[in-house]
């Protein structure tokens, strides 16, 4: 039989937006139409990731300085890629990661801090590689916030920052879809999870014909 192509989505969206739960649900339908899954998240996802991954969410928000925390985000992105994304899209099975570059690209690209043009030169030195799909899960942030605050655990220097910040995540993310239509959908994430997975296949089924 022939190895079927391999297939890179990523899911992306302001904190609490449903990435995981709308990840989840489309690996289990690919899964159920024959494709093999691996799905992943950012930071993280292969272990020297996860590894940084602790030094990125815990901590004061002022723990790191926007250059070094784009640094460190774009080491677990290398290892990620290296070791986990790479050598699945090689075997033809579908990777899904829950973030990937458009999430430094807006918190440190723009939301905290105009450090565009460092993140894309790292981008381009360190990474060089862009999703097939990137599934966009727009929403008000205020109701992202509260589903985020009825499971918090206080881990998270990311959601500390609260509305403003989410504010801007939002409008970076939305900048993003503009600017490259070819390869992100904007899905509407504030509605039934059932309806929400609709139209995550949808677009998929768009994007592939
Ligand atoms: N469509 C939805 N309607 C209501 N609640 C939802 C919906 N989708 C997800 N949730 C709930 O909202 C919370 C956040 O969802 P989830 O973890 O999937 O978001 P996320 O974008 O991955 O979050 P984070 O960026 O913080 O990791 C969870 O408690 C989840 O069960
Ligand atoms: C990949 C990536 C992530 N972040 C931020 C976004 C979140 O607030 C935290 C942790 O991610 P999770 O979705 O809650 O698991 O990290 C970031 O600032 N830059 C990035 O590149």
């Amino acid at each position: 039989m022939t190895q079927p192509a391999g297939l890179f989505i990523t899911f992306e969206g302001i904190d609490g937006a449903g990435k995981s739960t709308q990840a989840r649900a489309l690996a289990a339908w690919l899964e159920r139409q024959g494709r093999e899954v691996v799905l992943t998240r950012e930071p993280g996802g292969s272990a020297g990731a996860e590894e940084i991954r602790r030094l990125l969410v815990e901590g004061a928000p002022d723990r790191w300085s926007g250059e070094t925390e784009t640094l460190l985000f774009t080491a677990a992105r290398r290892d990620h890629l290296e070791r986990v994304i790479a050598p699945a899209l090689a075997t033809g099975k579908v990777v899904i990661s829950d973030r990937f570059a458009d999430s430094t690209r807006v918190y440190q690209g723009a939301a905290r801090g105009e450090l565009r043009a460092f993140v894309d030169a790292l981008h381009g030195l360190a990474i060089r590689r862009e999703p097939d799909l990137t599934l966009i899960l727009d929403m008000d942030p205020e109701v992202a916030l509260a589903r985020g605050l009825a499971r918090r655990s206080g881990e998270d220097r990311f959601e500390e920052e609260g509305l403003a910040f989410q504010l801007k995540l939002r409008a970076g993310f939305l900048a993003l879809a503009g600017a490259d239509p070819a390869r992100c959908r904007v899905i509407d994430a504030g509605r039934p999870t059932e309806e929400i997975t609709a139209d995550v296949i949808a677009a998929l089924r768009e994007g592939l014909q």
